[in-house]
């Protein structure tokens, strides 16, 4: 029977300092020990500057070669719940790519390092995309790839990585380096190669819009979870709500960031909308708003869902799963919260009302 004598605390300030412990002083004990594995356990989750701000460290494989990649034979591995790696897989899917650069789908092992394994997360609809094996190279790990490499890799295993089947050789590890080159690079072999997400004219624009996203919203997001410092925290989330704020704005008369094109700013928005009110707003405590308070981003998010071939790309058991059940000192419980109702595939489906959104330019249909 367990009685307050015998409970796994005083068991643990027993075996540590062989009594137990005033309950003021136990509790202050268990406290500052936590307190110090935590902090522990966040530098190595995610490394932050002196002041506790998160630091992401850099891709170590960017600028893909000028080599002529549409006579390679190139692999691409990805993660379902990592928004990096969801930008590439749209961009494949909306160039007609996935022919000429088949995916292998990682899922994070217990550690959150990648490996493949046969899929265990339940099919929600028969097109969404699921993890799988390792179709590439038949590696039981991510890492394990990378090291197939000459001259081998110490670095972090990191998706979305481009692999060179051939020349068993990384050919990126950069998402918006991966993007811009699916984009433009393959239409030799690119089934929709009349496509431009990037097109020269909206290349500045495309650039301010990338250049404020990013560090705001994209890396904002981690940048609040991960935060090791009040002050950390308290820039990244009034830096993420005040950009949110002004997206929302911006939206109200423009369909997508840079006007009636759709282009590679979007998906970058996209991945990281998509995943707000599931994980961030929760998990990364950017609770100020929910995605769904903001209706202009809200419905904007809707309608990038549902462009064709955008939804199969969108896994919410598998991003749930990849967050709330890996990121342990965020999470030590693993308990993954219910989908929020507006969040929910059948919800994001739903023709959209244009006219509540007062979107004047909302009325055109999509032409890709
Ligand atoms: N800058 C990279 C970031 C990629 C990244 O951080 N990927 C994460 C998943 S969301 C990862 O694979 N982490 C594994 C690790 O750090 O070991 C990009 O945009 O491609």
């Amino acid at each position: 029977m367990s009685t307050s004598n015998s409970n796994p605390i005083t068991t643990l300030t027993k075996l540590l300092w062989g009594r137990s412990l005033p309950p003021q002083l136990l509790i202050s004990t268990v406290r500052t020990t936590w307190s110090a594995a935590w902090q522990l356990m966040m530098s190595q989750l995610a490394p932050s500057d002196p002041t506790g701000r998160y630091t992401r460290p850099t891709s170590q494989f960017k600028n893909p070669t000028t080599l002529n990649l549409s006579n390679q034979n190139l692999h691409l591995y990805i993660g379902l719940p990592c928004p990096w790696a969801h930008r590439t897989l749209i961009v494949r899917a909306l160039k007609g790519l996935e022919e000429f650069v088949p995916v292998s789908i990682a899922a994070p092992g217990i550690d959150g390092s990648w490996e493949f394994r046969d899929s265990t997360v339940p099919l929600l609809d028969k097109d969404i995309l699921v993890p799988s094996l390792d179709k590439g190279n038949g590696c039981k790990t991510l890492k394990e790839i990378y090291n197939l490499r000459r001259g081998g890799y110490n670095g972090r295993s990191t998706v979305p990585m481009l692999w060179n089947v051939d020349k068993k050789e990384v050919v990126c590890n950069e998402s918006y380096d991966i993007i811009e080159l699916f984009n433009s690079g393959l239409n030799d072999v690119a089934r929709n190669p009349g496509l431009d997400l990037s097109p020269p004219p909206l290349k500045k624009k495309i650039d301010e819009w990338n250049q404020i996203i990013y560090p705001n919203v994209n890396n904002g997001v981690y940048r609040c979870g991960f935060a090791q410092s009040q002050e950390a925290y308290d820039s990244a989330v009034n830096e993420l709500f005040s950009t949110l704020d002004m997206i929302d704005d911006h939206l109200g008369s423009n369909r997508y960031l840079c006007g009636d094109a759709l282009t590679l700013a979007d998906v970058c928005l996209f991945t990281t909308l998509i995943r707000f009110d599931l994980v961030y707003n929760v998990l990364f405590k950017c609770t100020k708003k929910k995605l769904i308070e903001y209706p202009n981003l809200h419905g904007y998010m809707q309608d990038i869902y549902q462009i064709p071939k955008v939804a199969a790309t969108c896994n919410f058991e598998a991003i749930m799963d990849g967050y709330y059940k890996i990121l342990f000192p965020l999470n030590p419980g693993s308990i993954r919260p219910v989908i929020p109702s507006g969040c929910a595939p059948e919800v994001l489906s739903k023709p959209i009302n244009r006219e509540s959104l007062s979107l004047t330019s909302k009325n055109k249909t999509l032409s890709l």
